[in-house]
């Protein structure tokens, strides 16, 4: 039988298998992720809303980082609250083209909608001060919260020990750490362009894409 959710580490493993054998990019697949987010954000925002991206040096912040860019091309007024500096090439390159695209560094004064693009699956807990501060001042505003593949600082166990998202938006395929959440987080799957041939292979049914690229679980 198909299992219905991947731990993170055969996660990582199908997407190795996904780069390896169909050359499938991160380059490419973080445009799709970016691009998914950027849909779910837009979704709850209004032209006047105020959009908060957290971004961390890694994948995760590179995929926010495409969104941040998609949603400023579609009008939106987004702002990028960078944890750490981006030094690491994609999440940098993605950087670059965000604040091309209008894209303002810095936290405003008030934000309606916050992405948590921090930190992904690489994680590593606990969580240095600097992200646990910035936990803390998203969790303390009013915002609401979306949090890209995992949230930042939930623990092994899956408790929502950090980031307090109202969504989560996962890639390419449910994974196990989300279905200990609170039953009020909605969890959202996006579809990376991963073909089925590789969800076969790790015995996951693979989400219903063709009917839309972002599913709610
Ligand atoms: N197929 C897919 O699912 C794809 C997923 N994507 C996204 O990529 C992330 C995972 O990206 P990755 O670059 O591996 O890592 P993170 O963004 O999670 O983390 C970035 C780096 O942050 C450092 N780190 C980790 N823990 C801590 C900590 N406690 N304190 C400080 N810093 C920390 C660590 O770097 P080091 O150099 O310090 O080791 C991490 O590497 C996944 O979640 C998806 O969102 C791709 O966009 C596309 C394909
Ligand atoms: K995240």
């Amino acid at each position: 039988m198909q299992v219905s959710s991947l731990s993170l580490d055969a996660f990582k493993e199908m997407d190795y298998w996904a780069l390896e054998k169909y050359n499938l990019s991160i380059a490419l697949m973080m445009e799709n992720a970016g691009l998914q987010l950027a849909r779910l954000v837009a979704k709850k925002a209004t032209k006047g809303s105020v959009i908060t991206i957290g971004v961390g040096n890694g994948n995760n912040g590179g995929g926010g980082l495409v969104a941040a860019r998609r949603l400023a091309a579609w009008g939106f007024n987004v702002n990028l609250d960078l944890a750490v500096s981006i030094t690491k090439e994609l999440p940098k390159a993605q950087l670059e083209r965000a604040l091309l695209f209008g894209a303002k560094e810095g936290i405003p004064k008030k934000t309606d909608i916050w992405v948590d693009a921090y930190l992904g699956f690489s994680q590593r807990l606990p969580l240095s001060a600097v992200f646990t501060n910035k936990i803390e001042v998203a969790n303390a505003s009013s915002a609401f919260k979306i949090s890209l593949d995992i949230p930042v600082g939930i623990s092994k166990d899956g408790k929502l020990t950090g980031f307090k998202a109202n969504q989560v938006m996962t890639l390419a395929a449910p994974k196990t750490i989300l279905e200990k959440l609170p039953s009020a987080v909605e969890v959202f799957v996006a579809d990376l362009g991963i073909p089925k041939s590789v969800y076969d292979h790790f015995n996951i049914k693979m989400p219903d894409f063709l009917k839309d690229q972002l599913i709610a679980l």
